[in-house]
């Protein structure tokens, strides 16, 4: 069943365009990654899922009801959550305050949200850091708080971007079985990435920008072996 669809989606900043006539799907508990060289588009179209932009032109359906437009706090209401290239923790706060933040948009009772909260950090597999401040966490450490944090607002969508950069061999391993688990909730994963080790074993489709148009869309292995995404790539 499709959950995400994006319809001829346009985002343009001044003389600018970011995205052209961007369209795509993502099914309920599929993972799909978005791929593309520097300045393709990618962050763009996250912003727009997400209410940071309002699309120029086109329609962004979540189960059917169309969220363009709709703020970061009203597209975060109708379930879809995002995480940041650099992760944007607070940093004094204890790591399990920080996923509080997040849970307390839905339960305002301290007590009930830091028992959430605790969930999630376990989800992650971060309890021990639980009374500790997010600034003591490494950077793999923090991407992994910032998607529990994402997680405690019950999303049907998770926006991912670039959870995998920089990080080491089993950095990334781990950063892929938090994904998986993710995806075993039923949750829906749409995840920007340039490690493509990491996610092209791991996703079911992968779509690919390049400045700012869809070139292709398939399975990793159909669109791995397209020419067009080998150009774009190699910039030829
Ligand atoms: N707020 C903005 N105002 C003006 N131009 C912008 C804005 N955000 C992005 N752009 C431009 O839109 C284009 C696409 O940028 P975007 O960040 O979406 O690409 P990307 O694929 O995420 O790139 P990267 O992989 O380098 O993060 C770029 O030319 C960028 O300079």
């Amino acid at each position: 069943m499709k959950l995400l669809e994006v319809n001829q989606v346009s985002k343009r900043f001044g003389g600018l365009t970011a995205n052209q006539d961007v369209t795509f799907s993502v099914d309920t508990g599929q993972v799909v990654g978005l791929i593309g060289p520097n300045g393709a588009g990618k962050t763009t179209m996250f912003n727009c899922v997400a209410g940071f932009f309002a699309p120029t032109a086109g329609s962004i359906l979540l189960g059917g009801r169309n969220i363009a437009g709709f703020s970061p706090e009203a597209c975060a209401r109708a379930g879809v959550a995002r995480t940041f290239q650099i992760a944007r923790t607070f940093t004094s706060m204890t790591a399990c305050e920080n996923v509080m933040t997040a849970a307390m948009l839905l339960e305002h009772n301290v007590a009930r949200a830091r028992a959430a909260a605790m969930q999630w950090l376990a989800f992650a597999r971060l309890e021990r850091f639980a009374d500790k401040p997010a600034g003591s966490m490494t950077i793999s450490e923090q991407r992994r708080l910032a998607v529990a944090r994402a997680l405690a607002i019950q999303p049907r969508i998770l926006l991912m971007d670039e959870v995998m950069a920089g990080l080491n061999p089993s950095e990334v391993r781990e950063a892929v079985d938090v994904v998986l688990r993710i995806r075993d909730r039923g949750i829906a994963c749409l995840i920007v990435e340039h490690v493509l080790e990491g996610i092209m074993p791991i996703a079911d489709k992968i779509v690919v920008l390049d400045r700012g148009v869809k070139i292709a869309e398939g399975t990793p292995q159909e669109v791995s072996s397209d020419p067009v995404v080998i150009t774009a790539y190699l910039g030829e």
